[in-house]
């Protein structure tokens, strides 16, 4: 197999994943090449229920493979948000600048060692007449007091790695799809390819 089609519109995790699947010499397809399909409604409670949600029904109307991401930022001082909200934590029209400019104002007066967080990732695999599977993973950080670097999206420029110095935005894409919840999601995936695909191919 060399080609897989990822269940998403968000240009930021396609680029991550169009990178981490090039390294295994598979081409990515995304809903961004089909402008037409409508969003699946995340109704779930969870990362793994909407990334379930999202792969079934993409593979339902496509009938091939798909993989799924749901992911966000989970903060302990806000009781685990915004969590699958993350996307929309400031509205509707999910805007990135938003949504930080909101968290920075929630955490007003935190002190930094109470500003610990992680992003995290679950991935579906949905294939027509298989069991879903899904796997997750996430990465620890802190909230920064102010946004920092250009890179990657969303939340990156207030996402700060300790162990680097660095906000997940100062990093360079291959620093990041290194050390990110969704590139250690992938490695999972890779680990259970075969038994997900039921011998249709390999990852590599
Ligand atoms: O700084 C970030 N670096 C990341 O690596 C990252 N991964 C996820 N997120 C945040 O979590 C939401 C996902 O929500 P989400 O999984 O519903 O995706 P989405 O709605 O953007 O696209 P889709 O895949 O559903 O089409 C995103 O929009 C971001 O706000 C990240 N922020
Ligand atoms: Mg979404």
């Amino acid at each position: 197999m060399n080609k897989i089609v990822i269940a998403t519109k968000n240009a930021g995790k396609v680029r991550e994943f169009a990178a981490l699947f090039a390294k295994r010499g598979i081409d990515v397809k995304s809903l961004l090449d089909f402008p037409d399909v409508p969003d699946v409604e995340e109704t779930g409670s969870t990362f793994a229920e909407n990334a379930r949600l999202k792969a079934e029904a993409i593979s339902h109307r496509f009938g091939c493979p798909v993989i799924a991401d749901d992911s966000g930022l989970v903060v302990d001082a806000l009781g685990g948000r915004p969590g699958v909200y993350s996307a929309r934590y400031a509205g509707e029209d999910k805007n990135d600048a938003r949504n930080i400019a909101k968290l920075l104002h929630e955490l007003e007066g935190v002190p930094m060692e109470q500003r610990t967080a992680r992003f995290h990732c679950a991935l579906a695999v949905a294939i027509p007449g298989r069991p879903t599977a899904v796997v997750e993973a996430a990465c620890e950080g802190y909230i920064a007091e102010a946004p920092r670097g250009e890179g990657g999206f969303g939340y990156d420029p207030v996402f700060y790695l300790p162990e680097k110095g660095k906000t997940m935005a100062e990093l360079t894409p291959e620093e990041k799809n290194e050390i990110s919840h969704r590139a250690k999601a992938l490695a999972k995936l890779d680990e259970q390819w075969d038994d997900i695909m039921g011998g249709e191919g390999r990852m590599e």
